[in-house]
Protein backbone atom coordinates (compact mmCIF):
# COMPACT_ATOMS: atom_id res chain seq x y z
CA UNK A 1 0.00 0.00 0.00
CA UNK A 2 1.43 3.37 -0.67
CA UNK A 3 1.35 5.91 1.88
CA UNK A 4 -1.03 8.86 1.11
CA UNK A 5 -0.13 11.23 4.17
CA UNK A 6 3.35 10.82 5.95
CA UNK A 7 4.19 13.55 8.74
CA UNK A 8 8.11 12.64 10.24
CA UNK A 9 8.87 14.50 13.32
CA UNK A 10 6.22 17.47 14.05
CA UNK A 11 6.49 19.77 16.33
CA UNK A 12 4.34 22.07 17.84
CA UNK A 13 5.66 24.97 20.90
CA UNK A 14 3.86 27.87 21.81
CA UNK A 15 6.16 30.52 20.86
CA UNK A 16 9.76 30.90 20.83
CA UNK A 17 10.59 29.16 24.13
CA UNK A 18 12.02 25.44 22.97
CA UNK A 19 10.41 23.84 26.19
CA UNK A 20 7.06 25.03 25.46
CA UNK A 21 6.03 21.63 23.35
CA UNK A 22 2.55 20.63 22.51
CA UNK A 23 4.30 17.93 19.50
CA UNK A 24 7.11 16.36 20.32
CA UNK A 25 8.59 14.30 17.18
CA UNK A 26 4.54 12.89 16.45
CA UNK A 27 5.23 10.81 12.86
CA UNK A 28 2.54 8.89 11.31
CA UNK A 29 2.01 7.40 7.82
CA UNK A 30 -1.56 6.97 6.11
CA UNK A 31 -2.30 4.12 3.51
CA UNK A 32 -4.36 5.23 0.61
CA UNK A 33 -7.73 3.70 1.61
CA UNK A 34 -7.27 2.95 5.11
CA UNK A 35 -8.88 4.59 8.46
CA UNK A 36 -5.83 5.44 11.35
CA UNK A 37 -7.44 6.87 14.76
CA UNK A 38 -5.48 8.71 16.98
CA UNK A 39 -6.70 8.83 20.43
CA UNK A 40 -5.50 10.06 23.83
CA UNK A 41 -7.10 11.48 26.62
CA UNK A 42 -8.50 15.86 26.38
CA UNK A 43 -5.15 17.65 25.86
CA UNK A 44 -2.92 15.09 24.58
CA UNK A 45 -2.71 17.07 21.05
CA UNK A 46 -5.10 14.89 18.55
CA UNK A 47 -6.58 18.28 17.62
CA UNK A 48 -3.04 20.48 17.42
CA UNK A 49 -1.89 17.28 15.35
CA UNK A 50 -4.45 17.88 12.53
CA UNK A 51 -4.49 21.61 12.60
CA UNK A 52 -0.88 21.12 11.75
CA UNK A 53 -1.69 18.73 9.13
CA UNK A 54 -3.61 22.11 7.26
CA UNK A 55 -1.69 25.08 8.62
CA UNK A 56 -4.15 26.29 10.97
CA UNK A 57 -2.74 26.42 13.95
CA UNK A 58 -4.01 29.09 15.94
CA UNK A 59 -1.30 31.67 17.08
CA UNK A 60 0.94 31.55 18.93
CA UNK A 61 1.15 28.11 18.38
CA UNK A 62 4.43 27.30 15.70
CA UNK A 63 4.90 23.89 13.65
CA UNK A 64 8.31 22.26 12.32
CA UNK A 65 8.28 19.09 10.65
CA UNK A 66 11.21 17.22 8.56
CA UNK A 67 8.55 16.12 6.08
CA UNK A 68 4.57 16.62 6.00
CA UNK A 69 2.89 14.96 2.43
CA UNK A 70 -0.30 14.14 1.41
CA UNK A 71 -0.89 12.82 -2.08
CA UNK A 72 2.94 13.68 -3.23
CA UNK A 73 2.66 17.14 -2.21
CA UNK A 74 4.82 19.00 -0.43
CA UNK A 75 2.70 20.70 2.31
CA UNK A 76 5.58 22.57 4.50
CA UNK A 77 6.61 24.53 0.74
CA UNK A 78 2.84 24.86 -0.27
CA UNK A 79 2.06 28.90 -0.53
CA UNK A 80 -1.17 30.30 1.64
CA UNK A 81 -3.16 29.85 -1.65
CA UNK A 82 -2.27 26.43 -2.56
CA UNK A 83 -3.31 25.61 0.95
CA UNK A 84 -6.69 27.23 0.61
CA UNK A 85 -6.96 24.67 -2.25
CA UNK A 86 -5.89 21.97 -0.46
CA UNK A 87 -7.82 22.87 2.55
CA UNK A 88 -11.57 21.58 1.14
CA UNK A 89 -10.25 19.71 -1.96
CA UNK A 90 -7.19 17.27 -1.38
CA UNK A 91 -8.04 17.06 2.55
CA UNK A 92 -11.45 17.21 3.61
CA UNK A 93 -12.62 17.89 7.28
CA UNK A 94 -14.91 16.92 9.86
CA UNK A 95 -15.23 18.46 13.16
CA UNK A 96 -17.62 17.39 15.99
CA UNK A 97 -20.47 20.63 16.83
CA UNK A 98 -21.49 20.08 12.94
CA UNK A 99 -24.08 22.88 13.19
CA UNK A 100 -21.62 25.22 14.53
CA UNK A 101 -19.29 24.56 11.70
CA UNK A 102 -22.25 25.23 9.39
CA UNK A 103 -22.69 29.32 8.22
CA UNK A 104 -26.19 30.37 9.82
CA UNK A 105 -26.59 32.53 6.71
CA UNK A 106 -26.04 30.04 4.10
CA UNK A 107 -28.23 27.16 2.72
CA UNK A 108 -27.33 23.38 2.94
CA UNK A 109 -27.21 23.78 -0.73
CA UNK A 110 -25.11 26.46 -0.67
CA UNK A 111 -22.61 24.55 1.06
CA UNK A 112 -22.01 21.54 -0.87
CA UNK A 113 -22.16 23.58 -3.87
CA UNK A 114 -19.41 26.05 -3.23
CA UNK A 115 -16.79 23.15 -3.59
CA UNK A 116 -18.34 21.57 -6.57
CA UNK A 117 -18.18 24.81 -8.02
CA UNK A 118 -14.64 25.22 -6.83
CA UNK A 119 -13.43 21.98 -7.21
CA UNK A 120 -15.30 20.80 -9.68
CA UNK A 121 -15.73 23.64 -12.19
CA UNK A 122 -19.86 22.88 -12.49
CA UNK A 123 -21.71 25.46 -13.58
CA UNK A 124 -24.38 26.74 -11.39
CA UNK A 125 -27.27 24.41 -12.45
CA UNK A 126 -24.99 21.90 -12.91
CA UNK A 127 -23.57 22.18 -9.13
CA UNK A 128 -27.21 22.26 -8.09
CA UNK A 129 -28.24 19.00 -9.67
CA UNK A 130 -25.10 17.53 -7.96
CA UNK A 131 -25.80 19.00 -4.74
CA UNK A 132 -29.31 17.03 -4.20
CA UNK A 133 -27.76 13.66 -5.71
CA UNK A 134 -24.70 14.39 -2.58
CA UNK A 135 -27.61 15.24 -0.41
CA UNK A 136 -29.19 12.03 -0.97
CA UNK A 137 -25.89 9.96 -1.38
CA UNK A 138 -24.99 10.74 2.23
CA UNK A 139 -28.77 9.49 3.04
CA UNK A 140 -30.51 12.65 4.05
CA UNK A 141 -33.85 12.34 2.89
CA UNK A 142 -36.31 14.64 1.02
CA UNK A 143 -33.06 16.46 -0.38
CA UNK A 144 -34.29 18.61 -2.48
CA UNK A 145 -35.98 20.58 0.47
CA UNK A 146 -32.88 20.07 2.54
CA UNK A 147 -31.31 22.33 0.39
CA UNK A 148 -33.06 25.41 0.55
CA UNK A 149 -32.56 24.64 4.67
CA UNK A 150 -30.61 26.57 7.22
CA UNK A 151 -28.25 25.04 9.98
CA UNK A 152 -30.60 26.03 12.76
CA UNK A 153 -33.65 23.35 11.05
CA UNK A 154 -30.99 20.30 11.05
CA UNK A 155 -30.64 17.99 13.83
CA UNK A 156 -26.99 17.27 14.67
CA UNK A 157 -27.35 13.94 12.91
CA UNK A 158 -28.43 15.78 9.58
CA UNK A 159 -25.93 18.62 9.93
CA UNK A 160 -23.12 15.83 10.30
CA UNK A 161 -24.29 14.32 6.96
CA UNK A 162 -24.11 17.69 5.45
CA UNK A 163 -20.56 18.40 6.13
CA UNK A 164 -19.61 14.91 5.19
CA UNK A 165 -21.40 15.80 1.90
CA UNK A 166 -19.80 19.23 1.94
CA UNK A 167 -16.50 17.23 2.38
CA UNK A 168 -16.88 15.08 -0.53
CA UNK A 169 -17.80 17.66 -3.00
CA UNK A 170 -14.19 18.56 -3.07
CA UNK A 171 -13.40 14.74 -3.95
CA UNK A 172 -10.79 14.47 -0.94
CA UNK A 173 -7.75 12.16 -0.77
CA UNK A 174 -7.83 12.50 2.80
CA UNK A 175 -10.49 12.92 5.30
CA UNK A 176 -9.63 14.24 8.60
CA UNK A 177 -12.49 13.87 11.25
CA UNK A 178 -11.98 15.39 14.35
CA UNK A 179 -14.59 14.04 17.08
CA UNK A 180 -17.28 13.65 14.09
CA UNK A 181 -19.75 12.43 16.30
CA UNK A 182 -19.05 13.54 20.01
CA UNK A 183 -22.01 15.93 19.87
CA UNK A 184 -24.01 13.08 18.68
CA UNK A 185 -26.78 10.43 20.43
CA UNK A 186 -25.70 6.80 20.43
CA UNK A 187 -27.57 5.64 17.20
CA UNK A 188 -26.81 8.69 15.25
CA UNK A 189 -23.28 8.02 15.91
CA UNK A 190 -23.81 4.27 15.01
CA UNK A 191 -25.50 5.94 11.74
CA UNK A 192 -22.28 8.38 10.97
CA UNK A 193 -19.89 6.00 11.47
CA UNK A 194 -21.25 3.67 9.00
CA UNK A 195 -21.79 6.25 6.57
CA UNK A 196 -17.91 7.58 6.85
CA UNK A 197 -17.02 3.52 6.11
CA UNK A 198 -18.84 3.38 3.46
CA UNK A 199 -17.61 6.11 1.55
CA UNK A 200 -14.02 5.60 2.51
CA UNK A 201 -14.61 2.20 0.57
CA UNK A 202 -16.53 3.51 -2.10
CA UNK A 203 -14.19 6.40 -2.53
CA UNK A 204 -11.34 4.62 -1.41
CA UNK A 205 -10.19 7.81 0.42
CA UNK A 206 -7.62 7.44 3.40
CA UNK A 207 -8.93 8.74 7.00
CA UNK A 208 -7.31 10.28 10.28
CA UNK A 209 -10.23 9.26 12.37
CA UNK A 210 -9.90 11.71 16.10
CA UNK A 211 -11.14 10.03 19.24
CA UNK A 212 -10.87 10.02 22.89
CA UNK A 213 -13.41 6.99 23.16
CA UNK A 214 -11.70 3.64 21.98
CA UNK A 215 -15.47 1.87 21.71
CA UNK A 216 -15.82 4.55 18.66
CA UNK A 217 -12.36 4.06 17.08
CA UNK A 218 -12.89 0.56 17.10
CA UNK A 219 -15.56 0.81 15.12
CA UNK A 220 -13.59 2.34 12.25
CA UNK A 221 -9.93 1.87 12.49
CA UNK A 222 -7.83 0.27 10.59
CA UNK A 223 -4.49 1.27 12.83
CA UNK A 224 -4.82 3.15 15.60
CA UNK A 225 -2.26 5.64 16.95
CA UNK A 226 -2.00 6.53 20.76
CA UNK A 227 -1.02 9.88 22.10
CA UNK A 228 0.09 10.56 25.58
CA UNK A 229 0.80 14.45 25.98
CA UNK A 230 2.13 15.19 22.56
CA UNK A 231 3.47 12.04 21.89
CA UNK A 232 2.69 9.02 20.07
CA UNK A 233 3.40 5.97 22.60
CA UNK A 234 1.98 3.16 20.25
CA UNK A 235 0.71 2.12 17.06
CA UNK A 236 -0.10 -0.89 15.20
CA UNK A 237 -2.95 -2.64 13.39
CA UNK A 238 -6.16 -1.63 15.65
CA UNK A 239 -7.86 -5.61 16.23
CA UNK A 240 -4.35 -6.29 17.27
CA UNK A 241 -3.22 -3.07 19.66
CA UNK A 242 -7.05 -3.68 21.42
CA UNK A 243 -6.61 -7.42 22.23
CA UNK A 244 -2.68 -7.10 23.54
CA UNK A 245 -2.05 -3.38 23.95
CA UNK A 246 1.85 -2.65 24.75
CA UNK A 247 2.10 0.54 26.72
CA UNK A 248 0.87 0.92 29.83
CA UNK A 249 -0.98 3.96 29.30
CA UNK A 250 -3.13 2.14 25.85
CA UNK A 251 -3.69 -0.88 28.83
CA UNK A 252 -5.35 1.67 30.74
CA UNK A 253 -7.30 3.21 28.17
CA UNK A 254 -8.50 -0.56 27.02
CA UNK A 255 -9.86 -0.78 30.24
CA UNK A 256 -11.50 2.34 30.79
CA UNK A 257 -13.11 2.29 27.53
CA UNK A 258 -13.54 -1.03 26.78
CA UNK A 259 -14.05 -3.52 29.37
CA UNK A 260 -17.03 -3.59 31.75
CA UNK A 261 -17.42 -1.50 35.06
CA UNK A 262 -16.33 -3.34 37.92
CA UNK A 263 -18.52 -5.02 40.73
CA UNK A 264 -19.48 -1.57 42.05
CA UNK A 265 -20.80 -0.31 39.00
CA UNK A 266 -18.16 2.35 38.59
CA UNK A 267 -16.43 3.08 35.52
CA UNK A 268 -12.39 2.77 35.99
CA UNK A 269 -10.58 5.53 35.34
CA UNK A 270 -6.78 6.01 34.91
CA UNK A 271 -5.69 7.37 38.48
CA UNK A 272 -3.98 10.98 37.99
CA UNK A 273 -3.86 13.67 35.58
CA UNK A 274 -1.73 13.90 32.49
CA UNK A 275 -0.33 17.35 33.37
CA UNK A 276 0.27 20.14 31.38
CA UNK A 277 2.38 18.90 27.98
CA UNK A 278 4.44 22.06 28.40
CA UNK A 279 6.20 20.85 31.69
CA UNK A 280 8.23 18.18 29.77
CA UNK A 281 10.67 15.79 30.88
CA UNK A 282 13.27 13.77 29.24
CA UNK A 283 11.49 10.91 30.33
CA UNK A 284 7.86 9.31 29.89
CA UNK A 285 5.05 11.86 30.07
CA UNK A 286 3.20 8.92 31.83
CA UNK A 287 5.85 7.48 34.32
CA UNK A 288 3.92 9.71 37.54
CA UNK A 289 1.10 7.46 36.75
CA UNK A 290 2.24 4.13 35.76
CA UNK A 291 2.10 1.26 38.25
CA UNK A 292 3.93 -0.96 35.83
CA UNK A 293 7.06 1.20 35.79
CA UNK A 294 6.86 0.92 39.31
CA UNK A 295 6.11 -2.38 39.71
CA UNK A 296 9.28 -3.42 37.27
CA UNK A 297 11.22 -0.81 39.21
CA UNK A 298 12.02 0.83 36.02
CA UNK A 299 10.86 4.22 37.70
CA UNK A 300 14.36 5.68 37.46
CA UNK A 301 15.12 4.61 34.03
CA UNK A 302 11.39 6.00 33.07
CA UNK A 303 12.03 9.32 34.41
CA UNK A 304 15.19 9.90 33.12
CA UNK A 305 14.61 9.21 29.51
CA UNK A 306 12.26 7.63 27.02
CA UNK A 307 12.46 4.72 24.67
CA UNK A 308 12.07 4.99 20.16
CA UNK A 309 8.89 3.51 19.50
CA UNK A 310 10.14 -0.07 18.90
CA UNK A 311 8.17 -3.66 18.68
CA UNK A 312 7.64 -4.83 21.62
CA UNK A 313 6.28 -8.18 21.18
CA UNK A 314 2.46 -7.32 20.24
CA UNK A 315 2.68 -9.29 17.18
CA UNK A 316 3.08 -7.22 13.64
CA UNK A 317 6.65 -5.89 12.93
CA UNK A 318 4.37 -2.62 12.45
CA UNK A 319 3.05 -2.40 16.24
CA UNK A 320 5.34 -0.24 17.93
CA UNK A 321 5.74 0.90 21.68
CA UNK A 322 7.66 3.34 23.43
CA UNK A 323 8.31 2.11 26.58
CA UNK A 324 11.11 0.56 28.54
CA UNK A 325 8.73 -1.92 30.50
CA UNK A 326 6.90 -3.10 27.53
CA UNK A 327 9.97 -3.56 25.63
CA UNK A 328 12.73 -4.23 27.95
CA UNK A 329 15.26 -5.52 25.80
CA UNK A 330 15.05 -2.05 24.07
CA UNK A 331 16.76 -0.53 27.10
CA UNK A 332 20.53 0.35 26.11
CA UNK A 333 22.76 0.25 29.03
CA UNK A 334 23.12 4.32 29.28
CA UNK A 335 19.21 4.25 29.50
CA UNK A 336 19.33 5.87 32.72
CA UNK A 337 20.89 8.99 31.30
CA UNK A 338 18.69 11.85 30.06
CA UNK A 339 18.55 11.82 26.21
CA UNK A 340 17.86 16.04 25.96
CA UNK A 341 17.22 18.46 28.46
CA UNK A 342 14.64 20.83 28.07
N1 LIG B 1 -3.02 28.62 21.95
C1 LIG B 1 -2.47 27.72 22.77
N2 LIG B 1 -1.40 28.03 23.52
C2 LIG B 1 -0.83 27.13 24.35
N3 LIG B 1 -1.28 25.86 24.48
C3 LIG B 1 -2.34 25.49 23.76
C4 LIG B 1 -2.99 26.39 22.87
N4 LIG B 1 -4.02 25.71 22.30
C5 LIG B 1 -4.00 24.47 22.81
N5 LIG B 1 -3.00 24.32 23.69
C6 LIG B 1 -2.64 23.10 24.44
O1 LIG B 1 -2.34 22.11 23.51
C7 LIG B 1 -2.57 20.83 24.08
C8 LIG B 1 -3.22 19.93 23.08
O2 LIG B 1 -4.56 20.37 22.81
P1 LIG B 1 -5.50 19.60 21.78
O3 LIG B 1 -6.73 20.44 21.60
O4 LIG B 1 -4.75 19.20 20.58
O5 LIG B 1 -5.88 18.29 22.60
P2 LIG B 1 -6.88 17.13 22.20
O6 LIG B 1 -6.16 15.87 22.42
O7 LIG B 1 -7.43 17.38 20.83
O8 LIG B 1 -8.02 17.30 23.28
P3 LIG B 1 -9.60 17.33 23.14
O9 LIG B 1 -10.02 15.92 22.97
O10 LIG B 1 -10.06 17.93 24.42
O11 LIG B 1 -9.91 18.20 21.94
C9 LIG B 1 -3.42 21.07 25.33
O12 LIG B 1 -2.61 20.80 26.46
C10 LIG B 1 -3.81 22.53 25.24
O13 LIG B 1 -3.86 23.11 26.51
Amino acid sequence: MNALLTVDNLTVRAGADPATRILDGVSLTIHEGEVLALVGESGSGKSMTALALIRLLPAPLVAEAGALTVAGEDLLAAGERRMNAIRGGTIGMLFQQPKRMLDPTATVGAHVAEPLRRFGRLSRAAARRATVELLADVGIPEPRRRARAYAHQLSGGIAQRVMIATALAGQPRLLIADEPTTALDATVEAQILRLIAAKKAELGMSVLFISHDLRVVSAIADRIAVMYAGRIVEQGPAAELLAAPQHPYTRALVECSLLRPDEHGELYAIPGHAGPALSLTAGCRFQPRCAASHAARLEHQCAAAEPELAFSGGGSADHTTRCWVASPQAAPSHAAQPKEQV
